[in-house]
């Protein structure tokens, strides 16, 4: 393979070294402007399983390791690392199960930072491989390895470095010799596993060690390579075709497995065969109650309509909801999510009716930001659009999990972007990246396994705008999901009974999988697409275990109208409850009340009527032939003085409507209930006998006689309650009244007279040129007089 000399040390070559840098500095810049959350500068990441070699950390992985060693030195700035960067990741993938003999590891020698490590294992070329041998020396410089081009050729050549080693051979790395008959005959008596596979090859096939090495982490199994020149063992099992798979068994029995290129994937499937270091399940659970639910008998090889509405009802329900006040960017990632949903989810008609209407709200809020409230309301809004129902709670089918922290939400999550991604291709989308662009969005918005969406993310970085097809967006959904069971494979989160595996299983489809000629697996896209798109139509989507659509509507129903009655409790109970400042108002318009001394129905009604939750009326204005009560609660609308209070003068010609409405009502509901509180009060009191010293007369029903009684509790401290609160509301009010009066001068300047004013100012007015008037008359006449008088003089 080509590679970057590193060994130029001449001017030019430091020259052309800066000029690199400058440009995949610049060339960084500008990615980070696209991926402004990166952070990891090299060619692998974390979720590469390749560990990412520091100064810090390269001695304690490459000194006297168990596992023998592969390192990759690289320059993140050359173009040949980069290129070898995917071989490297799929060796990874691909030799994952070899990891106790031997790992993979990298590092950026263009970090200065690494810079001496590079120096002090003479690196002068990018990339250069080392294979570092189990138990190296803190001096050992590693052996070469050829970076082939492709991954079996790296395989293989990690073979011949592993058989390489010398005495003591390394404990976590199996046998890889050839094996023979002498061997075999004892092998059950010193060996306690269930099963013995046999691989019958030339010598220079690698296959029998391939399948050793992949059998590694799994018990109760040994894998033997058994040459064709092993004349005995051939001829006792009859072995015409090599290389060929036997399972071996104690007394000389033996069976061939047919599926001759999946060896790897029949035998770690062999009933018993476990990976080791994780504990056996407990088969009589599963099929009893070992999670909260019931075990639904299902099909695995087909999709179940309960898991998607389950995945729709847990990803809107609950994983939006974390958000409060859902804005910007994660607003808009809702909006695609939704809308997706709203185009290409194969649902019951009540469900899409849900999701189209959500849809076409949601593209209706124009503003940057949505409370969940408002949109968990229209989400669940029956009344408003009739027929529309998501249904509530999950009921997992094929996603069940053997244990309740198994599968589940996230299975839905992949079923149901796989069948989004297929649905599209069946409606001709025009873009075909409209769903995995959705995907994308809601995993890294919404998706609660934020570890999860940051590896999704990555992938998608890499490559998701290569799909240019609706059919290549299917392809890559399927082939980053295998990617993400290939890194999980073995690990904690993994079901027991539901192993991650390379999907869809020779056994599902056996036309996917083909053998290229140098005999590794290959998946045939020809055939994956197909079967991708069948499996994941509408038409083979499963039903089971769904509720009928009327009972879904009808569930639907009842729960609006306990929440509607829940709503109007708490708005009654807030009402009853409120601070005494609130009441104020209420308190003024009671005492101008209890001066008139007549009083109509109306109040009550007013109380009935929010009770039974009627519209009220707005108009703001009292008209002359209004009756008492009527002017009353037109008065109330009109100057509420809660609203008075509380209300921000509007600026011109703009009505909130809205907090106009808001505020009326709770105005009107604060002041109803403050007069149906008064007024049971006064019933209560009038029914109660006068308290005496802390005892009141009260009816013993029971006997039927009068006599003394203590007050009754309740009562007493409703009476209590109500006495202090006037008490303090009068308080309040008084110091209030003050400034009142304060504000009644100030606003005299600013807003204008009131009737009292203008009739006192004319009063006085009219007084003072009265009084005017008579002094001109008075003097005018004495100078009259006087005048003669001077005269006569
Ligand atoms: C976007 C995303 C990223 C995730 N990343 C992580 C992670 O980084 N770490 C982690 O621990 N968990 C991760 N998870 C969860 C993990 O992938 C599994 O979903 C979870 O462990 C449950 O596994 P499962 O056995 O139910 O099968 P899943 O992998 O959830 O698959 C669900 C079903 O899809 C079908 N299926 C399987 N493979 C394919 C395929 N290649 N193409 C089409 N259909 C297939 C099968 O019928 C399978 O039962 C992620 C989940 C999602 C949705």
């Amino acid at each position: 393979m080509a590679r970057c000399s590193g060994r130029a040390t001449s001017r030019s070559y430091r020259k052309m070294q800066g000029h690199a840098k400058m440009t995949m500095f610049a060339v960084f810049s500008i990615l980070s402007l696209f991926f402004p959350s990166s952070t990891e500068a090299g060619l692998y990441t974390a979720t590469d399983q390749i560990i990412l070699l520091t100064p810090e950390t390269v001695e304690s992985v490459l000194v006297n390791s168990t596992a023998a060693i592969v390192v990759e030195f690289y320059a993140s700035w050359c173009g040949h690392c980069v290129a070898f960067s995917t071989t490297y990741k799929n060796l990874a993938r691909d030799i994952k199960e070899w990891k106790p003999a031997v790992d993979l590891s990298a590092i950026d020698c263009a970090d200065e930072s690494n810079r001496k490590v590079c120096t002090n294992y003479s690196i002068r070329g990018y990339p250069t491989l080392k294979f570092f041998n189990a138990y190296s020396k803190a001096d050992s410089k590693g052996q070469s390895l050829r970076a082939h081009r492709d991954v079996r050729g790296l395989r293989q050549a990690i073979i011949d470095k592993l058989e390489k080693h010398e005495e003591p051979w390394p404990p976590a790395c199996p046998p890889l010799e050839p094996t023979s008959k002498a061997e075999i005959d004892s092998f059950f008596e010193t060996n306690n596993v269930q099963h013995l596979a046999l691989i019958f090859e030339d010598l220079k096939s690698y296959i029998g060690r391939e399948v050793t090495l992949d059998l590694l982490q799994f018990e109760n199994i040994a894998v033997r390579r058994v040459l064709n020149t092993e004349e005995a063992l051939v001829s006792e099992l009859g072995v015409t075709d090599f290389p060929s798979c036997y399972l071996y068994y104690p007394g000389g029995n033996y069976t061939q497995l047919k599926a001759r290129t999946f060896y790897s994937y029949a035998l770690q499937r062999l009933p018993g065969v476990e990976r080791s270091g994780k504990p056996t399940p407990n088969k009589v659970n599963l099929k009893s109650n070992n999670t909260n639910e019931p075990w639904r008998h299902f099909n695995a090889s087909r999709v179940y309509m309960a898991d998607l509405e389950s995945a729709l009802h847990y990803s809107l329900r609950v994983e939006v909801s974390a958000y409060p006040v859902i804005r910007g960017k994660d607003l808009n990632s809702l909006k695609k999510y939704i809308c997706v949903l709203a185009k290409y989810f194969p649902g019951r008609p009540v469900v899409m009716n849900s999701l189209r209407y959500i849809d076409s709200w949601l593209q209706n809020q124009y503003g940057n930001e949505v409370s969940y409230d408002a949109f968990r309301a229209a989400l669940d809004n029956t009344a408003q659009a009739p027929d529309t129902a998501l249904p509530e709670g999950v009921r997992w089918v094929g996603c069940q999990g053997s244990q309740p922290h198994f599968r589940g939400y996230p299975c839905g999550v992949w079923t149901l972007f796989h069948v989004l991604t297929v649905q599209a291709i069946n409606s001709r989308a025009s873009d075909a990246l409209e769903v995995l662009t959705a995907m994308r969005e809601y995993v890294r918005t919404f998706f609660g396994c934020r570890e999860c969406a940051q590896h999704f993310e990555s992938m998608v970085r890499e490559n998701l705008f290569d799909v240019s097809t609706s059919s290549s967006a299917v392809i890559w959904l399927w082939s980053r999901h295998n990617r993400v069971n290939n890194r999980l494979a073995g690990a904690l989160s993994e079901d027991p009974y539901f192993p991650k595996i390379q999907w869809p299983s020779p056994e599902m489809c056996p036309l996917c999988h083909t053998v290229k000629l140098n005999g590794d697996h290959k998946w045939d896209l020809d055939q994956v697409l197909p079967f991708l798109t069948s499996y994941f139509s509408n038409s083979s989507i499963l039903t089971d275990f769904l509720d009928d659509e009327s009972i879904i509507l009808e569930k639907q129903r009842e729960k609006q109208a306990s929440e509607a009655k829940k709503r109007l409790g708490r708005e009654v109970k807030e009402a009853t409850t409120v601070n005494p400042l609130s009441l104020l108002p209420t308190i003024q318009e009671e005492e101008e009340e209890e001066e008139e001394e007549e009083e109509g129905p109306q109040d009550e009604a007013v109380a009935e009527d929010m009770a039974g939750g009627k519209n009220y009326d707005t108009t703001p204005w009292v008209k002359p032939d209004m009756g008492l009560g009527e002017r009353r609660q037109k008065r109330a609308h009109s100057r509420p003085v809660i609203v008075g209070m509380r209300m921000k003068p509007q600026p011109e010609d703009i009505v909130d409507l809205d907090s106009f409405v808001n505020q009326h009502y709770r105005a009107k509901a604060l002041a109803a209930s403050s007069r149906v509180k008064r007024r049971t009060l006064q019933r209560k009191e009038e029914q109660e006998p006068v308290p005496i010293f802390g005892l009141g007369l009260g009816l013993d029903s029971g006997l039927g006689m009068v006599g003394l009684e203590p007050m009754e509790p309740e009562f007493e401290n409703q009476k209590r309650k109500h006495l202090q609160k006037r008490e303090l509301s009068h308080q309040v009010y008084n110091v209030k009244e003050g400034e009142s009066h304060r504000i009644g001068w100030v606003s005299m300047f600013s807003v204008g007279f009131s009737k009292v004013d203008i009739s006192l100012c004319v009063i006085l007015y009219f007084l003072s040129s009265v009084c005017l008037l008579t002094m001109y008359l008075f003097f005018k006449n004495r100078l009259r007089i006087r005048r003669p008088k001077v005269s006569q003089l």
